[in-house]
């Protein structure tokens, strides 16, 4: 049988005195598109920081890719957008290229030179996005939802099995937030990447995604976007802990 990629047992988590996240346990498996859903504060952010190894769990296993989080030795495989990557105001001094380029040190090591390839790869990866024209500009002249595609462009570089992306629409103008999860749709079907995603856009996104889970420190939901789309309006305010718009 196929080991997932993400494979979280019991994990639990309190910054302080405030308990975030309760004996959760889940898994993600190769090629699923997984939209991890929940209000805020409950502990989404939390839980990605514990997948990337930012954060340890106070209780509970973690295995990446097969192995035990804390021996896992490829992060390269793993890419990563942050909530706040597309904050660059338009003085920031690094073209798109640069910002791209510097996804390589993951894979080749700090001290050590890009090889030839190289700049091949970065623009392979701008290309993947939609993004190769904009090469040599500087990246504070870019949009927000353009930026956010140069993000994932250099999380791409290293040839990442599995993307995980907090959010990242925010910034992105609501006539480019259908265009951007296209994107990720391609990323997910064409090259096999398998996506997690934290987001509150779940009326645009639920068309394009496999599986669905519903965090609230607490997983109260785990499975098919098919089988979420049968949980009742009650169940799913009662869940957030207040009335939400139920996608279809
Ligand atoms: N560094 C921290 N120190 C103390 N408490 C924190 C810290 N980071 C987050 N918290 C708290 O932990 C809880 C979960 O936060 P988290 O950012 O994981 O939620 P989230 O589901 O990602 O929220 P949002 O949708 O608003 O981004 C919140 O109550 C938050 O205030």
């Amino acid at each position: 049988m196929q080991k997932p990629l993400i494979d979280i047992q019991n994990v639990s988590f309190q910054y302080d005195y405030t308990q975030v996240l309760k004996n959760i346990s889940f898994r993600v498996e190769e090629g699923d598109f997984l939209a991890l859903l929940g209000p805020n504060g409950s502990g989404k952010s939390t839980l990605l920081k514990i997948i990337l190894g930012l954060l340890k769990p106070m209780s509970g296993e973690i295995k990446l890719f097969g192995e035990p989080s804390a021996t896992f030795k490829h992060r390269e495989w793993i890419g990563y957008v942050s909530q706040k990557s597309n904050a660059f105001n338009s003085g920031f001094p690094a073209t798109v290229q640069e910002v791209v380029k510097s996804g390589l040190t993951k894979k080749i090591g700090l001290w050590k030179r890009p090889g030839r390839d190289a700049k091949e790869k970065v623009y392979q990866a701008l290309q993947a996005v939609g993004m190769e024209k904009f090469i040599h500009r500087n990246i504070g002249e870019l949009s927000g939802g353009q930026q956010q595609r140069v993000f994932i462009a250099r999380a791409l570089v290293s040839e990442p099995k599995l993307l995980i992306l907090d959010e990242p629409t925010v910034g992105i103008d609501h006539e480019n937030v259908q265009s951007f999860y296209d994107m990720l749709v391609t990323l997910n079907r064409e090259q096999g990447i398998t996506m997690m995603l934290v987001t509150h856009d779940v009326d645009i996104v639920s068309d394009r995604i496999s599986h669905v889970a519903c965090l609230n420190q607490t997983i109260h939901f785990h499975g098919y976007k098919g089988d979420f789309d049968t949980i009742s309006q009650n169940t799913l305010d009662a869940w957030y802990g207040h009335a939400v718009r139920k996608i279809h």
